[in-house]
């Protein structure tokens, strides 16, 4: 048996330092690269990656946490879960993306839709859901992971494969029809997975990672019991030994559970739930190593090391070093690759701050105190102690009038003047829409000569109203666009934001932005979130003039689009030093003040997007009620400012929002618009089911695929829709925001949904 690893990581970013990934996919999409070409750059791209680690003093590397586009998706291949409509794409690569993003060639009658997307956990990482058919044959396609795992013991390291363990796979699969438990299929999947163990063990593999993050949650018996079966059968593989991957979320009840697996390592996420370790200390047998997850994959604060210390002590007294691991909290994919590109950063601020690599470099010192004693990392810790003692005392980081602002909210700030039937009655006086009132999610193509000018005015290249003349000469052709092909509530089309939450945070004071620090959000489509570091407030009026510039370009309203404070919140790298509530109700005022500003300047159809607000919610049902309490109240307050003729839009998307009906009700929204293409109608149930009462627009298509959908597939999605809906609540609209896509698709895409709009007002 190969001995422990003292320091790993659970996976690392798969980007680059560069975002060479998305460069290399994108290229191949394009057709610009060949696929060998893709292959090449992929391969080099694991190569820096695994050296980087092994330099930084790690190891034990982990291997196939890279992925061309989606790990989960990676594993629908890896066991053959392919649904039979992509049987026209070619294997491979073609098969994979289509899989991934739909395919349309028109020349080869081909059209095909990619699988549901849904969020990994509470991330903004999203992943692809398997859809494992009824009569599914399941078939191991281990080439993948082997490949990798030989690219890395070939340079000489160890590596540890990753793979997401059977049961969690099962769990956020789902069955073709939606119905039925995904668990049942275990007892087929399971021998693949012997099969795949023994290959990698075959390889070379000393240890084998099992994520098994579900573990961490409310589970069911049956799902317990899945647990029991499925390592029980893996425990008889002999030379495997499994490093269980728990994280997001505290063991808490599957304590007992967890620790009765014959299983060789298990790890615990101790940033998210640091009270889980005094019981795992009693309850996971000696002989099982405790892997301590002390250094958070999930934010970019440089870690206070003593705090860290002080848990691998506890751990120690209990337990000899050497079986222990001193790990990263989950993966580091959460997390932007270093800080080596910030060089905009001020020192004070950059000396707070640590992205993948320095994590790496963090969790290589608590190691090597655990090891050598703290002496021999005494320089590292005073550094370390003396950046936390920065932070913590510096003063830029509070301020007291937004602090007191909060303190005096009153009841009745967080509520609109009248209830729903008496604002929809004045606001359908004031706009008079037709039936069936067709708009957009907000945001129009990103073109690259959009990307390219709002690059130069970066760089200085052209000024600052150059830039403001492309903008609104971009802004004009889209609205006369909308206006003529008969969209009802014109959007303006975002041209300005680069990203729908820095562009807030850019005009909200606390905020910082980072030079390069990329996330993976989903495939190749990277986000870079700002750092939330103080106390929030409004600086200047933000969306303001573009409204109003806006409205001069056709007599249609023309909404106003704001970012909601759960989703700023949410979407960025958050301060750890006051709870998430108190940051997310200064947000939410520096938003009420924003939609105020357009009310008075003549905007009155106000979208605030929440698209985050589900993901927010906490893993464990025991903290949903505080969640929920705290966002939708952050929610009101930023839209409860206005009259009743002022018309309020908030848009979801990419969640199960069904769980959170009440929620979404509560935040009191005259209209709704939500992703529903790949989430089935489903959702609509709910709006039946508990009653809802104001406008909807559940989406008609789906906005992430380049396929445009036919007049008829549409008009058959709103008559089911029309079981559930009265006709007099229903707006007409894509599911998301339009940025992704390609002015020619949408072009075709949204004159089919106002047709649709159309024919169908003849019926009603
Ligand atoms: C992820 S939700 C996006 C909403 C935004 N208004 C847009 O259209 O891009
Ligand atoms: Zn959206």
């Amino acid at each position: 048996m190969s001995s422990v690893p003292a320091a790993t990581i659970l996976g690392f970013p798969r980007m680059g330092s560069n975002r060479q990934l998305k460069k290399a996919v994108e290229a191949f999409w394009a057709s610009k690269i060949s696929e060998s070409e893709l292959l090449d750059r992929t391969k080099q791209l694991r190569k820096e990656h695994w050296e980087l680690q092994a330099s930084l003093g790690l190891k034990q590397v982990p291997v196939g946490d890279f992925s061309f586009y989606d790990h989960m998706l990676d594993h629908a291949v890896l066991f053959g879960i392919v649904p039979e409509r992509y049987n026209v794409t070619k294997p491979g690569l073609e098969c994979y993306f289509a899989m991934a993003r739909g395919l349309q060639a028109p020349d080869r009658g081909i059209d095909v839709p990619s699988l549901e997307m849904v969020k990994w956990f509470d991330t903004n990482y999203h992943y692809m859901v398997p859809q494992i058919a009824e009569n599914q044959t399941f078939a191991l396609d281990s080439t993948k992971i082997i490949d990798e795992l030989r690219e890395a013991l070939a340079l000489g390291l160890d590596a540890r494969p990753v793979v997401v363990g059977p049961v969690t796979f099962l769990k956020l699969s789902k069955t073709a029809s939606g119905a039925g438990s995904t668990l049942s299929y275990l007892p087929q999947i399971l021998p693949l997975y012997v099969e795949l163990i023994k290959q990698l063990v075959a390889e070379g593999a000393k240890w084998v990672q099992l994520d098994e993050p579900v573990l961490a949650l409310d589970i069911d018996a049956e799902t317990q019991e899945a647990y029991r079966t499925a390592y029980a059968e893996l425990a008889k593989i002999s030379g495997a030994q499994y490093l269980v991957a728990t994280y997001f979320a505290g063991l808490e009840d599957n304590l007992e559970l967890a620790a009765s697996l014959p299983i060789q390592a298990l790890h615990l996420d101790l940033v998210r739930n640091p009270e889980q370790l005094e019981g795992a200390l009693k309850a996971v047998p000696e002989s099982v190593v405790l892997s301590l997850g002390v250094i958070n994959g999930r934010n970019i604060w440089k870690a206070d090391l003593s705090k860290g210390l002080e848990l691998i002590n506890t751990a120690a007294k209990a337990r000899p070093a050497d079986k222990l691991i001193i790990n990263s909290s989950c993966s580091l994919l959460h997390t932007p690759h270093s800080l080596d590109a910030e060089t905009e950063l001020d020192a004070e601020l950059k000396n707070w701050l640590a992205f993948s690599t320095e994590k790496i470099a963090e969790i290589v010192v608590l190691s090597r105190a655990l090891h050598e004693g703290v002496d021999a990392v005494k320089a590292e810790l005073d550094a370390n102690a003396a950046a936390i003692q920065s932070r913590r005392t510096s003063d830029r980081v509070s301020n007291p009038a937004v602090k007191s602002r909060v303190v005096s909210l009153k009841e009745s700030d967080f509520s609109r003047n009248n209830e729903f039937s008496v604002r929809q009655a004045a606001q359908h006086d004031k706009y008079k829409l037709p039936l069936f009132p067709t708009t957009t999610i907000g945001s129009f193509p990103q073109t690259s000569d959009i990307r390219r000018n709002r690059a130069r005015f970066r760089k200085s290249e052209i000024t600052a109203e150059q830039y403001q003349e492309y903008l609104e000469t971009a802004t004009r052709e889209c609205i006369e666009w909308q206006d003529n092909i008969g969209i009802d509530v014109l959007v303006h089309g975002e041209f300005e934001r680069n990203d729908m939450v820095e562009f807030f945070g850019e005009n909200l004071s606390g905020f910082a932005f980072t030079r390069n620090g990329w996330v993976q959000s989903y495939g190749s489509r990277c986000v870079k979130p700002p750092v939330i570091y103080g106390d929030v407030s409004r600086t200047r009026p933000i969306t303001v003039e573009t409204a109003k510039f806006a409205q001069t370009c056709s007599p249609k309203p023309v909404k106003g689009m704001l970012t909601g404070p759960v989703t700023i919140l949410q979407w960025s790298f958050v301060r750890d030093d006051q709870p998430r509530s108190e940051t997310c109700k200064q947000i939410a005022l520096a938003i009420r003040d924003e939609v105020v500003d357009l009310e008075t300047a003549g905007t009155t159809i106000i979208q605030v997007d929440e698209p985050a607000i589900r993901e927010g919610l906490p893993l464990r049902k025991s903290g949903w009620d505080d969640y929920l309490e705290w966002s939708v109240d952050s929610f009101r307050l930023a839209t409860a400012g206005v009259v009743d003729s002022t018309q309020i839009h908030t848009h979801m998307c990419y969640s199960e929002f069904n769980t959170i009906f009440p929620a979404i009700q509560r935040m009191d929204a005259d209209v709704i618009t939500i992703e529903n293409a790949k989430s089935d109608l489903k959702l609509l149930h709910a709006f039946e089911h508990h009653g809802y009462k104001a406008e909807i627009g559940p989406g008609l298509y789906d906005i992430h695929s380049p396929r445009v959908p036919s007049v008829q597939e549409m008009k058959e999605r709103v008559r089911k829709m029309l079981n559930y809906l009265s006709p007099q609540l229903l707006w007409i609209n894509p599911d998301c925001g339009l940025k992704t896509r390609g002015w020619e698709e949408v072009r075709s895409s949204l004159t089919n949904l106002v047709e649709v709009a159309r024919e169908l007002r003849k019926e009603y």
